[in-house]
């Protein structure tokens, strides 16, 4: 199929690569022209395992432009734009979406379909079909459910397929399973339904992750005021297969790109319509989550003697999760500005988010690793769960650094292990 992405971020360029993969010529169309000509001489803009090897191996069915104008060989159009958060509201800030749309408009013919990926609030596809219907084209929302870090494998395998569309409109059924055929594996759940309900489904999957995010952490605050362990307390808990090990595992709490924004986006939504009483719980799970981040910038001035001036900080960790160089809106990121604030001297590394981090925070100090961050060090903390971080030698760090202590805020290291090496280990939730 011929196929056009409108948008080529972390969604829309791994998107895009992975149709072509499937086999589709595929148009990636973005505003930003260095983002389009690193895409188009196949280097990845930003660091997605994997994404770099598919675009070159696709290439021959794959190119990019800033030109909209490119889209009109295709008959498929993926509206990938990102919709992140208003500046001065929770709600979501749809003008990329509706600009996506504005440009597209032109270029579309009478059959085409235009399919919604980006996260939106509900009702957004309705009153974008009636725009897109004007010319003759139709319209079908389709979430995506990817997590970055494993975006490719999620998207050429991916765990359901969504398709909200337009009564009746049976086609666009039967031309999406042909653009998925390739991903489609035998078992693999299709759920066919109404725009409103896949709106809703993509932002009630973020909601449900955050919300057992912020159990776990709100069990990491009782485990710390009665000196239980919450790791142990998820592992059997998670036993229990109704309730599940995955997403359980306490520390920092949950940041990026999407879980944040989208669960103010959606209480955002719930008000406009009236019904902000059923997502009043989300403002707590927000609550959970952002009290972890101050936490963490508590046990490290307590673990330097009470206050933070003048000390010198290593931060392992800037991304907001591991494999990923995506710093929006990361907990690591906050707590090393926090403790710049408090008057510490940060340095700070991290396998690949140091340009990303760079670019939103100049006022870092900045190391290309984590032995050379942690030079004459007062404490380590460790805000991201870099699988290097996690294998880390207390035993070669121990001369590098003015005190040996370490605070985990992602409970990813063995306490045992740093103990009996000499140092004074803390951790959020665990003794
Ligand atoms: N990042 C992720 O893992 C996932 C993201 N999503 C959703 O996908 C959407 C996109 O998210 P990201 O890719 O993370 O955002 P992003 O910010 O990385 O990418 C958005 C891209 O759209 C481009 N853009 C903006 N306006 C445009 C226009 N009018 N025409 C063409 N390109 C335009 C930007 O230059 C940027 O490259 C959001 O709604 C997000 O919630 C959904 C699932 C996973
Ligand atoms: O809508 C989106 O963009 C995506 O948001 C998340 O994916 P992602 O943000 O890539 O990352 P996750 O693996 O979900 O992690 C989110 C945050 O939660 C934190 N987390 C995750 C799991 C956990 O047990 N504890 C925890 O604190 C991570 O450190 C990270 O900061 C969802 O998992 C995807 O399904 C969804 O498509």
């Amino acid at each position: 199929m011929r196929i056009s992405v409108i948008g080529c971020g972390y969604l829309g360029a791994v998107h895009a690569a992975s149709m072509a993969k499937l086999g589709h010529d595929v148009v990636g169309i973005d505003v930003d022209p260095a983002r389009v000509e690193t895409l188009a001489r196949g280097i990845a803009p930003f660091f997605e395992p994997g994404l770099s090897e598919l675009l070159v191996e696709a290439r021959d069915r794959l190119r990019f432009s800033v030109d909209m104008g490119a889209v009109r060989d295709a008959d498929l159009h993926f509206i990938a734009v990102g919709t992140p958060q208003q500046p001065d509201s929770n709600a979501a800030d749809l003008r990329y979406v509706e600009a996506a749309i504005d440009g597209l408009l032109p270029h579309l013919s009478a059959g085409d379909l235009v399919v919604g990926k980006s996260t939106v609030p509900v009702g957004t596809a309705a009153r974008l079909a009636e725009r897109v219907a004007t010319t003759g084209a139709r319209l079908a929302w389709n979430p995506e459910f990817l997590r970055e870090g494993f975006a490719i494998n999620d998207t050429l395998s991916p765990d359901r397929l969504v398709y909200g569309i337009a009564p009746g409109d049976v086609a666009a059924v039967t031309v999406l399973d042909e653009v998925y055929a390739g991903a489609i594996k035998a078992g693999t759940p299709r759920i066919v339904t109404d725009y409103a309900t896949a709106e809703l489904v993509k932002v009630a999957a973020n909601a449900f992750l955050a919300t057992k995010i912020s159990f776990i952490n709100a069990m990491a605050e009782i485990a710390e005021a009665t000196g239980a362990d919450v790791t142990q307390l998820a592992d059997a808990i998670g036993h229990d297969p109704r309730i599940g090990r995955r997403f359980l595992n306490a520390g920092l709490g949950f940041g990026g790109g999407c879980l944040p924004k989208d669960i103010r986006g959606f209480m955002a939504r719930a008000e406009e319509l009236g019904v902000d009483q059923a997502l009043s719980f989300l403002s707590e799970v927000d609550a959970i989550n952002l009290r972890r981040r101050s936490r963490m910038v508590d046990l490290t001035r307590e673990s330097v003697g009470g206050s933070l001036e003048g000390k010198n900080i290593a931060v392992f960790g800037l991304a907001f999760k591991p494999d990923s160089d995506d710093v929006r809106d990361s907990p690591a990121l906050d707590v090393a500005m926090h403790l710049l604030d408090e008057g510490a001297h940060v340095v700070a590394t991290d396998p690949k988010a140091i340009e990303t981090a760079r670019s939103k925070c100049p006022g870092l100090d900045y190391a290309p690793d984590a032995a050379t961050a942690a030079r004459d060090a007062d404490a380590i903390v460790v805000v991201t769960e870099w699988a290097q971080y996690k294998t880390l030698d207390p035993h070669g760090l121990a001369p590098l650094v003015a005190a040996r202590v370490i605070i985990d805020g992602r409970n990813c290291l063995d306490p045992a292990v740093w103990r009996a090496a000499g140092w004074h280990y803390r951790a959020l939730g665990r003794p």
